[in-house]
């Protein structure tokens, strides 16, 4: 009798507090305007206060999405600044259980035990915001925290195409980059965010979905850590990992690159899709910061990102530092894809991502912001382990020579990677 009627009182008042929830009687508009207020985003105007205001609000099934009004004198990035200040604000405790909760509890004897494991996980649940600007400025807020990691798995491959993914929104939606649309990529973040691993994952997937159509050119300036495991596989025509033979490489593309480009544009073709050729050639750079200081190579690499969309050539810059001199304006002007995970300062966020935000990502491995010429994602990135990598890349491995005949290999592989292969 206690029992049910303790248990009928809780139960009572929880689902009364999510029914206002859902009504809507109980979201964070109104917690929201008042961070914002406290933060310093008001703006005087002689005896005047403009605010925030809200314009609309909506309920999805990941959360909560709210559209504002901003005032005169404020812009985008001054509440893309106040990110943390508001994540931290609707995360200070106070917790919200909803039907959806409610609905997974088991209603047996076990109910008191039940709603306390319920309001432990809730505790410990963190609610991630994401802002935006169409006009107005968009604020969603969800109700559950994008996993920290997501494994890869061989549903991903896409084979005979060029698209990767990238990584995977709050929504479960899984963002690709597709090299035959978006072409180069630039990736970029501080040390130990994960952009060895996406490397290394693009990588593989490129050569898993294309076998006898990818060619690899490896600049790894960490030392070989990336990409020694490839060396040897058949895809890769190139490899180096030291400034000094990395300006040997990108000698020997620009050539190739050249005759390619020759070959389509004479040939009267915008590119190599439109001319149905299935060669393309990939030049992946792990940290090119090793070589801004080389204007000769710099120059090279601008070369690769103007002329190589035509060619078939598709340039991965990557890099840890991100700045004006490590990412000259001409080569950022020819990568539209950008893919940036944690970066320490809003200078850098910006210089990879026209924006700032990559600054405010918080401190998890993987975690970034994909940005094509369409559209900005938060992305948690999938990942893979070197021991699939290596089951992966396997049967692509041709048997490791002596030095010397691996240099008479690669020129073998070297001539016949001029021929174009067509449908
Ligand atoms: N997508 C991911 N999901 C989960 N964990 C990841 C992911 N990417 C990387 N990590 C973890 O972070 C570690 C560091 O990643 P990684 O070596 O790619 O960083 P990095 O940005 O290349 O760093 P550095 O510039 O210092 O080489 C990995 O060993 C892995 O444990």
């Amino acid at each position: 009798m206690l029992f049910e009627i303790v248990s009928t009182t809780v139960f009572g008042a929880i689902a009364i507090k999510a029914y206002t929830s859902k009504k809507g009687l109980s979201n964070d508009s109104g917690k929201i305007q008042r961070i914002m207020s406290l933060s310093g985003l008001n703006v005087k105007d002689g005896e005047d206060t403009h605010t925030t205001q809200l314009i609309k609000k909506k309920q999805y099934y990941w959360g909560w999405e709210y559209r504002y009004r901003i005032p005169l004198g404020r812009s985008f990035d001054d509440y893309a600044s106040k990110l943390r200040v508001l994540e931290d604000g609707l995360n200070n405790r106070r917790k919200r259980i909803t039907f959806a909760d409610l609905k997974s509890l088991q209603l047996d004897a076990n109910i008191i035990d039940n709603l306390r494991t319920l309001w432990k996980t809730k505790l410990t649940e963190r609610k991630e915001i994401e802002l935006a600007y169409d006009g107005l400025l968009i604020v969603r807020v969800y109700d559950k925290a994008l996993p920290t990691q997501i494994n890869w798995n061989d549903a991903l491959l896409k084979s005979n195409t060029w698209s990767v993914p990238i990584g995977f929104t709050r929504n479960g939606e899984t963002i690709r980059h597709d090299f035959d649309k978006d072409k180069h990529l630039i990736i970029a973040g501080a040390t130990g965010f994960g952009k060895s691993a996406i490397l290394k994952l693009i990588t593989t997937m490129l050569i898993e979905q294309q076998p006898e159509n990818v060619e690899l050119s490896l600049i790894d300036l960490k030392g070989g850590s990336a990409f020694h495991r490839f060396r040897n596989c058949k895809q890769v025509k190139y490899y180096s990992r030291d400034p000094k033979s990395a300006m040997d490489v990108l000698t020997k593309v620009q050539n190739d690159m050249q005759k390619s480009f020759e070959h389509v544009v004479d040939s009267g073709f915008e590119d190599v899709k439109e001319a149905k050729i299935k060669k393309r050639h990939f030049i992946i750079i792990d940290e090119a910061a090793d070589l801004s200081d080389d204007k000769d190579v710099m120059e090279i690499i601008t070369d690769i990102a103007r002329r190589g969309r035509s060619a078939g050539y598709y340039l991965i810059f990557c890099t840890q530092y991100p700045t004006a001199q490590v990412i000259p304006s001409q080569t950022k002007r020819n990568i539209i894809a950008r893919l940036c995970y944690v970066v320490d300062t809003d200078t850098a966020s910006r210089v990879v991502l026209d924006e700032c935000g990559a600054d405010k990502l918080p401190d998890i491995p993987g975690r970034g912001i994909y940005k094509n010429n369409v559209k900005r994602y938060t992305v948690q990135s999938p990942f893979i382990s070197n021991q699939t990598i290596q089951q992966i890349i396997e049967p692509h491995i041709v048997k490791e020579e002596s030095s010397h005949e691996k240099e008479d290999s690669d020129e073998a592989r070297r001539t016949d990677s001029i021929t174009f292969e067509t449908l």
